[in-house]
């Protein structure tokens, strides 16, 4: 695992950012797993920065994104469909056909789920995975005692998530209380991964997912078995 340390969350984005668009444009085709959450949003706001003012062109980028809440469509301000639309998508000319969310409002969300790790496949597989990480060691929806060979699945959110993602919402009553993720094996099976961690409140994950026992009571631990990980962090470890 390679740990680079930098200043603050600005430089961190700038540099992840960098990263991206150098990877976008030295490939002749591109599959990228994208986070949401708080972490990724200064990144994206580079990425698309650099990608406008070198005219880089997307039509080669495929995307896939790590989860989404059941019960949320597009049109729903919380929905990470919309997160990434205003975030990313709409800043940028990536074909819309070329980027993927799991769809939270599927009527059977075990085919949902499945699909998705098919349509991966498809894809060819993820090349560079981008992901952020939760207080407590969660990767994309993944909580402490998610088995590490799951692909793609339906998750039931724990307090501690649904309170950290409460002020993307009116309130605590109105997180949903499930998500698809995509699953550890799923992560896994990402060429490259870049981890984007920023501030005190990610020291402790961050500490035991680097130094720590290997244990499905951590799940961004299984990290340390990965070839080429990548953490990108403002956090002294
Ligand atoms: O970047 P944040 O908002 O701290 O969230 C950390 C993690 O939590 C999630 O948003 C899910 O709760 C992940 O996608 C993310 O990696």
């Amino acid at each position: 695992m390679e740990i680079i340390n930098v200043h603050d969350y600005d430089e961190m984005s700038r540099k992840c950012a960098q990263f991206i668009a150098g990877k976008i444009t030295s490939s002749e085709r591109i599959v990228l797993g994208l986070p949401t959450g708080g972490t990724p949003l200064k990144m994206y706001h580079y990425l698309a920065q650099i990608i406008n003012e070198n005219n880089i062109d997307m039509s080669h980028v495929y995307t896939v994104n790590l989860d989404e809440y059941v019960g949320l469509d597009g049109s729903h301000e919380a929905s990470y469909r919309h997160y990434m639309q205003t975030a990313f998508f709409d800043k940028v000319n990536i074909p819309d056909e070329n980027t993927f969310i799991p769809n939270g409002k599927a009527s059977d969300l075990e085919k949902e789920a499945a699909d998705y790790d098919r349509l991966i496949e498809e894809l060819g597989g993820i090349d560079l995975m981008i992901m952020g990480i939760g207080r407590n060691g969660h990767i994309a929806f993944n909580e402490p005692g998610t088995p590490f060979d799951q692909g793609t699945h339906v998750i039931q959110l724990t307090q501690n998530t649904i309170e950290a993602n409460a002020r993307f919402f009116e309130s605590d009553d109105e997180v949903p209380g499930y998500a698809l993720t995509m699953g550890l094996q799923t992560m896994m099976n990402a060429k490259s991964i870049v981890l984007l961690a920023s501030g005190e409140k990610k020291k402790d994950a961050l500490f035991r997912m680097i130094e720590g026992e290997v244990t499905e009571d951590l799940p961004a631990s299984i990290l340390q078995k990965h070839s080429d990980v990548t953490v990108i962090t403002d956090t002294e470890i």
